[in-house]
């Protein structure tokens, strides 16, 4: 684990560059942040970047420094413009840092000469006077030799490299999920619908070991499309409605796919769809279609009455395919999708 500790922050002026410091923290592969002075906004400001951009990011102020760096149990190292050269130095650290913490000490205007007794290193990014912020983006990348760059986060934004202009797609929460669906002029049945099929999916999704996120944002959304079609295309309409707004494929891709327990190539062609893959592959696919097939209206059925409604409409394979789901999810979860449906109706009563 590596702690980034940030001594000297004065909470009126500098909270840019402390925010800067924090972030750059995060975004270089640190673990956490420590800072001296006690400042709530500055937590909330770092606490909102990981919360929306993902990773296990945390940060603390109000701390004793010396105590902290003192009674640190692993490699410290203080940033300091009197320091050694890195480059004379990164080996040595990198090879006493293995299997142990890492904290390293960054200051603000003047740096207590403590700091420099305690360390193990006082490393100097050229000994020039510049910044705290470029002093600990430069040693992270030469300690991580460049591999803090690949780390991936799943975040609820997730930015989409692109060589012109700027994309960041995103994880919807509750919230966000019912603006949308009114946005697009959802009437009562379609969001009674889907908050019956959201209670069902985050159900099966926690026996499951799901992606809740994800669970959460597909079974909110996987009827918007029934806001211009209510036919077979409602899943691609729906599908289309969130590419245009940059929603996480993850969940377009849920939405998309939801109909029935999926649509095989030869039948999507007749049915007129557009050449997509509309078979459920991801768990969280899988959950939100099943959950789907088990409400009727805003009403919670089981595995027989879906079946038997799908025979009645001549759909004998499709019904099939919905039995095998079922047994699929119900063997994941530990128990009968059936039973856990009985369990969401207790709880809704
Ligand atoms: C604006 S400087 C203040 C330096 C101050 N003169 C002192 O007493 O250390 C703030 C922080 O930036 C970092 N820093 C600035 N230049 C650095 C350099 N050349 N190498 C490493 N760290 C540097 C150090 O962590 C320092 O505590």
């Amino acid at each position: 684990m590596i702690t980034v500790i940030r001594i000297g922050h004065r909470p009126f002026r500098d909270k840019r560059i402390t925010t800067h410091v924090a972030l750059v923290s995060r975004a270089f592969g640190a673990d956490r942040i420590l800072v001296d002075e006690k400042d709530e906004t500055l937590e909330s400001t770092v606490n909102r970047v990981t919360e929306n951009f993902g990773g296990n990011f945390s940060i603390k102020t109000g701390i004793n420094w010396k105590k902290e760096f003192k009674d640190f149990n692993g490699v410290k190292v203080n940033l300091s413009m009197y320091g050694i050269n890195v480059d004379d130095r990164i080996d040595a650290i990198r090879e006493s840092a293995k299997g142990k913490d890492v904290i390293i000490l960054v200051g603000a205007e003047k740096v207590p000469i403590d700091a420099y007794n305690i360390a193990d290193y006082n490393i100097a990014i050229a000994n020039q006077p510049h910044s705290e912020v470029s002093a600990l983006a430069i040693f992270l990348d030469r300690f991580y030799e460049g591999k803090e760059l690949e780390k991936k986060y799943e975040g609820k934004m997730n930015v989409i490299p692109m060589d012109n202009g700027k994309m960041v797609k995103f994880i919807p929460d509750e919230q966000q999920c019912m603006k949308l669906l009114y946005g697009e002029k959802a009437d009562e049945r379609i969001i009674e619908h889907v908050t019956t099929v959201y209670k069902l999916a985050m159900a099966i999704g926690k026996y499951a070991g799901a992606n809740m996120e994800l669970i959460r944002a597909g079974a909110l959304l996987h009827d918007i499309g029934r806001t211009k079609t209510n036919g077979i295309g409602h899943a691609v309409a729906g599908a289309d409605i969130l590419r245009e707004k940059n929603i996480d494929e993850a969940i377009v891709r849920i939405v998309e796919k939801h109909t029935g327990a999926g649509i095989l190539p030869d039948e999507a062609k007749k049915l007129g769809l557009p050449d997509r893959n509309y078979i459920q592959e991801t768990l969280e696919e899988k959950i939100v279609a099943q959950a789907d097939n088990l409400v009727s209206g805003k009403k919670i059925v089981t595995l027989s009455d879906t079946v038997n409604s799908y025979h009645l409409k001549g759909l004998d394979e499709p019904a099939e395919r919905i039995k095998k789901l079922h047994m699929e999810l119900s063997s994941i979860c530990g128990k009968d999708l059936d039973i856990i449906g009985k369990e969401v109706i207790m709880e809704m009563n």
